[in-house]
């Protein structure tokens, strides 16, 4: 989509966290993302309360980092932004909590389009909806603050009815550390198919497949467990830092001419033309709805599919195999 090329990106100086000096932002969730923007808000000098169930084992956690719990319709009511950062599957269910304690002109915020996108959420009309999502996982988005470094992030409007949506949503990225690395302007829409694509096809599920199809090669034609953990899975990392460092450049120069030739007249060959139609197939079901119709009905359904390939995925040999080898690097905690 060539119109999509040219993306906005915005950082530091383009944001104001003055847009945030009067509010109190209720953190729904402490999870992944959850403790990390909380945290991170907090140390930013942003009012920040934390909504969590009665009972909810992450209470205590966000009560010994500092910061002040509420039930989440509490701590809605309370608030003037509502950054929703439950599972997308409870989103619905804790929206019809939340819905009633949302003020004309207070803000609805996500960190995945997911639930408005597939309408799971159809949200007042008096409301401003915004999306801030960091584009890594949320224990890196604390990590990288914590260490003066930032995550790049993508931030979108869906409902403006302040005027000020798009300002507040940037205010709020400064704060959790996004726009220090660069903030790219998006929609919902896109949001939601690009990270669901990414996430399936590349980052979480293909690289896996990558990894465990590489492993039971090298495994199933004779070679110890060991000499195939370290090739296929912990070197990957290494690799993967030289191409986060400075590109697919970086990394080719880096690794040996033997490495090089061998890679660029193999490496198509194992992802080839039918993993691109794959891909394509996968894309297509993100963007017709299909995932998400899947998704929603297996949650439905109490997981059952889910729960059987989780078990596959973790009972994997590589797992193993790997957590005892870890065990052993020397810099590992006692
Ligand atoms: N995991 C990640 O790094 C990323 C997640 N996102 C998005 O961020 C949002 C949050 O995802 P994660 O941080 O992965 O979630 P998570 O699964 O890590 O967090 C779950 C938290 O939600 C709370 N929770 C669970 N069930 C609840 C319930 N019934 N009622 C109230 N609170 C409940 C608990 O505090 C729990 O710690 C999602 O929209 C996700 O797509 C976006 C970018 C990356
Ligand atoms: C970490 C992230 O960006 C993901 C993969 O999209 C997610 O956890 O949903
Ligand atoms: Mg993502
Ligand atoms: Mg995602």
């Amino acid at each position: 989509m060539a119109d999509e090329l040219d993306a906005t990106i915005y950082y530091d100086d383009d944001a104001d966290t003055g847009y945030l000096d009067d509010a109190t932002v209720a953190v729904i969730g402490y999870g992944s993302q959850g403790h990390a923007h909380a945290q991170n808000l907090n140390d930013s000098g942003i009012d920040v309360v934390v909504g969590l169930r009665e009972g909810s084992s992450s209470r205590d956690a966000a009560k010994s980092d500092g910061l002040s719990v509420a039930t989440p319709p509490e701590a809605a009511a309370q608030a003037d932004v509502v950054s929703i950062l439950v599972p997308d599957t409870i989103q619905p269910t804790v929206y019809d909590q939340i819905e009633n304690e949302l003020d004309a002109g207070d803000t609805l915020q996500f960190a995945h389009g997911f639930n408005i996108h597939y309408n799971q959420i159809q949200p007042s009309d008096d409301v401003d909806v915004t999306l801030v999502a960091p584009k890594s996982p949320g224990h890196l988005v604390r990590r990288n603050y914590e260490a003066d470094e930032g995550t790049p992030g993508l931030v979108a409007v869906y409902q403006d009815v302040t005027g000020d949506a798009k300002d507040q949503a940037l205010a709020y990225a400064k704060a959790i550390g996004c726009t220090r690395a660069g903030t790219i302007e998006t929609t919902f829409r896109e949001e939601t198919e690009t990270d669901l694509f990414g996430e399936q096809a590349v980052l979480c599920g293909g690289v896996t497949s990558l990894v465990k199809q590489g492993y039971e090669t090298l495994v199933e034609a004779g070679y110890s467990e060991e000499m195939a953990y370290f090739e296929c899975m912990n070197e990957l990392k290494l690799i993967v830092d030289l191409m986060y460092e400075g590109g697919l450049g970086e990394m080719w120069h880096s690794v040996s001419d033997t490495a090089e030739y061998g890679g660029l007249t193999r490496g198509d060959r194992v992802v080839d033309d039918h993993a691109r139609e794959q891909m394509e197939a996968v894309l297509e079901e993100v963007q017709d709805g299909t995932f998400a119709r899947q998704w929603i009905t297996e949650n439905q359904a109490g997981r059952p599919n889910y729960d059987q390939i989780k078990t596959a995925e973790e009972n994997h040999e590589i797992e193993a195999i790997g957590e005892e080898l870890r065990g052993l690097f020397s810099w590992a905690d006692e």
